[in-house]
């Protein structure tokens, strides 16, 4: 099938490398600027970017995937052992429908990761992720591909904050301090196709809760949907090319100059078994995210409310499933 270019370039294409090179490497600073310029501009506009230049091969993005397909692929009872009910009703498997979005369940299967819960955290008494994370016995090598990949990806979403306080004028180390311990999120993601017959989504709309969600999908077309300019866009799956959008936190950082933008699933094709798997690079827990002055001067509009990551992502942690189960 032919693709057109206006399918292709539905959005912004962006090469990380110079911010993966080392800092002696020939004429780096110029390549680095040019690439902060451009993701500058993509994340004021739509909010979403493809991101090449990674580092990843395609054998290392496809991986994730199969190792998610062979899970998926083990029955009911095989998948359940790792059910999140049976952990801290956060980390761990969820069943079609059991994912809730704006109070319709969202037709996907899926295992959730995070980053192990921060001391603080374990201080609240609570139940809700003060777990460890699962590890199903089939396929046997999944902790190893999951703690690579995790890795990596912690690694590539650094490169990315960096060209990010650069292209925003507030220098390449202005997050760090915000990420030293910072979180993560990952989510292994299942999708039949919706039965002809329902009116339901794949996964409704919302947006994402912390920095930078780096999203590794199959190449089924027409599933993920961005919204750009009050129209759905439906970006072409690019091998070897992460979708790259912006979280609820950048957003707030930079007082609405950069987009959380709205984007949902609705995946009908028959016959594909859809699998995707974002990864959320995320900012430490306890990190009070406050809208840097320069942006609230130029954003020209009141500065939006602090907002501590990790009461954000807990409040939507909470509301997200359908379990039929009271939780602490
Ligand atoms: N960690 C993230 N971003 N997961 C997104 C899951 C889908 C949206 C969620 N049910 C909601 O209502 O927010
Ligand atoms: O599967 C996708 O393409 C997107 C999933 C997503 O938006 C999410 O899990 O937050
Ligand atoms: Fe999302």
């Amino acid at each position: 099938m032919l693709v057109t270019t206006e399918q292709t370039l539905s959005l912004p294409l962006i090469d990380i490398s110079p911010f993966l090179a080392p800092d002696d490497a020939p004429d780096v600073q110029l390549a680095r600027q040019a690439t902060a310029e451009l993701v500058d501009k993509a994340c004021r506009e739509v909010g979403f970017f493809y991101l090449v230049g990674h580092g990843l091969t395609q054998e290392e993005m496809t991986e994730i995937r199969t190792v998610a397909h062979e899970f998926f692929k083990q029955t009911p009872e095989e998948k359940e052992e790792i059910h999140i009910t049976k952990n801290d009703f956060a980390r761990g498997y969820q069943r079609l429908g059991q994912n809730i979005t704006q109070e319709a369940q969202d037709w996907h299967e899926a295992i959730d990761l995070y980053a192990p819960a921060p001391k603080s955290l374990l201080q609240k008494g609570i139940k809700t992720l003060c777990g460890s994370n699962p590890i199903p016995r089939h396929p046997e090598r999944f902790s190893t591909v999951v703690n690579s990949y995790v890795q990596t990806m912690t690694r590539l979403g650094a490169a990315m904050m960096r060209a990010i306080g650069l292209g925003l004028g507030v220098g390449e180390t202005f997050f760090e301090p915000y990420m030293q311990e910072g979180f993560w999120v990952m989510r292994m993601i299942g999708y039949p196709p919706l039965p002809s017959s329902s009116t339901g989504l794949s996964c409704g709309e919302h947006t994402d809760y912390g920095c930078l969600t780096l999203l590794n999908a199959d190449s089924t077309p027409n599933a993920l949907q961005v919204l750009s300019n009050g129209k759905w866009i439906s970006p072409t799956p690019l091998p070897n090319a992460f979708i790259i959008n912006i979280g609820d936190m950048i957003q707030v950082w930079t007082n609405g100059i950069y987009k959380s933008t709205l984007h949902r699933v609705i995946h009908s094709s028959t016959n594909v078994y859809r699998i995707s798997v974002p990864f959320f690079y995320e900012p430490a827990f306890d990190a009070r995210v406050r809208p840097i002055d320069k942006c609230v001067q130029e954003s020209g509009v009141e500065r939006l409310p602090d907002v501590v990551y990790g009461e954000h992502l807990l409040g939507k942690v909470t509301g997200n499933f359908d379990v039929g189960e009271q939780r602490m």
